[in-house]
């Protein structure tokens, strides 16, 4: 069983497109990623997911339930933190989050006090004196408080300072680690690299590419570049699967995605001073596959 299943799901506002088709399968303690750039359909998905908007087409499965059907149950072990929060200003933290803990099925009263520590976050004060990151935090206590299963995260790292980011993605890894499975949208590639196992790229309403980030990365073009110890033959690398060369003098640098074995053999050709060879950001794999698939 997966935890997150859909089917197809489609969503039209109006006569505008919100996601088309979108087919995902998230496995039980995954980290998964959903990238995207701004209106490419990462929050309806979401929106969707947790029945706060029905589909126009397609269904979705949270824990092998169908989304609508069982919504009210499905929530008890979701826990979600918005990409913007909004509050009652006029009350405290702590009433407020035991007020959201009063709709779980537990006592949740220990958990709050642990994250409010972990995330530094006093809980005396009222909202309205709460700075943007500090509500953000009630945020983040809110939608872990419940210790749910599966955590699904909408763009979940702005406003927080860089400390308190990292604080934020140790917290989730360690709830990780105990076993919810995580959902992670995030435009922010650089943390998606680093939090999640596998990625979809979600363009104009579609998934696009559903991997690994290693085999992302692997699968991928490699960067190259060399110093040759006199002045590179002309041509020498104009070969199948190179690109964005660029040459002066000794020195060459381009993008090459083939058979590793062939471009060996070319620069066994050389008299070599140095050699570098890395792989693409996911930043770089992203725009790949945006372009390609313009
Ligand atoms: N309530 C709405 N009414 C009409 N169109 C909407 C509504 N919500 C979203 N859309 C449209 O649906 C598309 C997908 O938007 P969505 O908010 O899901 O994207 P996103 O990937 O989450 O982007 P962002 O990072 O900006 O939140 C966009 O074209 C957007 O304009």
């Amino acid at each position: 069983m997966h935890v997150i299943e859909t089917n197809k799901l489609t969503k039209y506002y109006g006569k505008s497109r919100g996601i088309l088709d979108v087919s995902m399968k998230v496995n039980e303690g995954e980290i998964y990623g959903f990238i995207g750039p701004n209106g490419a359909g990462k929050s309806t998905t979401i929106r969707t997911l947790l029945s706060l908007i029905y589909p126009t087409s397609g269904s979705a499965k949270i824990f092998g339930k169908d989304c609508i059907k069982h919504g009210a149950q499905i929530r008890q072990e979701v826990g979600y933190l918005p990409s913007e929060v909004f509050y009652y200003d006029n009350m405290k933290a702590m009433d407020l989050l035991k007020y959201s803990a009063s709709f779980y099925n537990k006592n949740c009263d220990k958990r709050i006090k642990e994250l409010a520590e972990i995330m530094d976050l006093n809980l005396n004060k009222k909202i309205n004196d709460l700075s943007f990151g500090n509500k953000k935090k009630v945020g983040i206590v809110q939608g872990l408080l419940h210790e749910p299963k599966l955590i699904i995260l909408d763009e979940p790292t702005g406003g927080l300072d860089p400390l308190m980011q990292q604080k934020f993605f140790d917290l989730i890894r360690d709830e990780n680690k105990k076993g919810a499975t995580i959902f992670f949208s995030s435009h922010i590639l650089d943390e998606v690299q680093r939090m999640c196992d596998r990625v979809s790229i979600i363009k104009e309403g579609k998934i696009i590419k559903t991997e690994s980030i290693e085999s992302l990365r692997q699968d991928n073009y490699k960067k190259l570049r060399i110093e040759g110890a006199t002045p590179l033959p002309e041509g020498i690398f104009n070969g199948a699967g190179v690109t964005d060369l660029q040459v002066e003098a000794n020195r060459a640098s381009f993008l090459y995605k083939g058979d590793i074995n062939s471009i060996v053999k070319q620069l066994s050709t050389i008299q070599l001073k140095n050699l570098l060879v890395e792989e693409p950001t996911l930043e770089e794999i992203f725009m790949y596959y945006y372009e390609k698939e313009a």
